[in-house]
């Protein structure tokens, strides 16, 4: 049977639909108003295809390095059953609210920070919740959440391609995403699924970071790549999509996180990176 042409489809449902390209309805935009009191100007998703490779790092140092620039800067902690940006800034008071209005807590550079665990009763509660109501929440971090002027909202996405990502790439006006990846043989797929899928949401592929890329010995200087040799630079050029940093696994970096003084660094490794946001 001849599948029913619709109008007012969302973009994600073209990638799935014989009509796509002939059809003449336009995407239907689910993009949700932002609470009224924020004005936010560049909103940028750090992305990964898998856990654990840095990509809370990534957001919170791109973060750091547009506040040394002088840029009013917010950090959405997407990552509702992982979240670790309040700690990675020393947070742990609760956020504020008016009845109408959540505000976001100020870590001590200034950047402003909404996370899961600045609302729950206890910061080591574990979310158990289903993904609809996870989000929910991230939808209401956008809603609800009184930003105020911001030059750059930086969203911390959990890893992968589910409900999350989904919802933050229908209902937030994204401007570009940021792929973060570590040097193993899995990148190829892992890098095209996060590229793939902010294709099909009409997202543009700011960089590609690649973390843990090598080591410096501390006794003789020479880079050793932990993870294997990098097939980064390959895969950025097939897919079009420039690499904007690398950054080494460097203890000063874990360290910083571990006391929780991440509003002090400065990684310099994405220095060039910050410059092509
Ligand atoms: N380049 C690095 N050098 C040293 N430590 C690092 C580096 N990158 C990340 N780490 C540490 O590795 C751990 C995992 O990093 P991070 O939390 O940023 O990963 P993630 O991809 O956000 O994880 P998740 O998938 O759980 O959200 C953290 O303890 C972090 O401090």
């Amino acid at each position: 049977m001849a599948e029913e042409q619709k109008t007012g489809c969302s973009p994600s449902d073209c990638a799935g639909c014989s009509h796509a390209g002939e059809c003449g309805s336009k995407p239907q935009s689910l993009i949700k108003p932002e609470n009224k009191k924020s004005h936010i100007n560049h909103v940028i998703a750090v992305v990964s295809g898998k856990g654990g490779v840095g990509k809370s790092m990534v957001t919170a140092s791109l973060a750091r390095l547009m506040r040394e620039q002088g840029f009013s800067v917010g950090i959405m902690d997407a990552d509702i059953t992982g979240p670790s940006i309040p700690k990675m800034y020393g947070i742990h008071e609760k956020a504020k609210g008016d009845g109408e209005n959540i505000f976001p807590c100020e870590a001590k550079d200034g950047t402003k920070i909404m996370s899961i665990n600045l609302l729950l009763p206890e910061e080591d509660d574990p979310v158990i919740w289903r993904g609809p109501v996870i989000s929910g929440v991230v939808t209401q971090f956008w809603t609800d959440v009184a930003w105020g002027e911001l030059d750059y909202l930086f969203v911390d996405m959990p890893p992968g391609t589910g409900d999350v990502p989904l919802t933050v790439f229908q209902s937030l006006p994204v401007e570009g995403i940021v792929i973060v990846t570590s040097p193993q043989d899995l990148v190829r797929m892992i890098v095209k699924k996060a590229y793939n899928m902010a294709g099909q949401m009409d997202i543009p592929v700011l960089g590609i970071v690649e973390n843990y890329s090598y080591l410096v010995c501390p006794d003789c200087g020479r880079k050793i790549s932990v993870f294997g040799e990098s097939h980064i630079d390959e895969v950025a050029e097939e897919l079009g999509v420039p690499v904007i940093g690398k950054m080494p696994i460097d203890a000063s970096l874990a360290e910083a996180v571990e006391n929780e003084n991440f509003a002090e660094v400065s990684n310099d490794y994405l220095a060039e990176a910050v410059n092509k946001l």
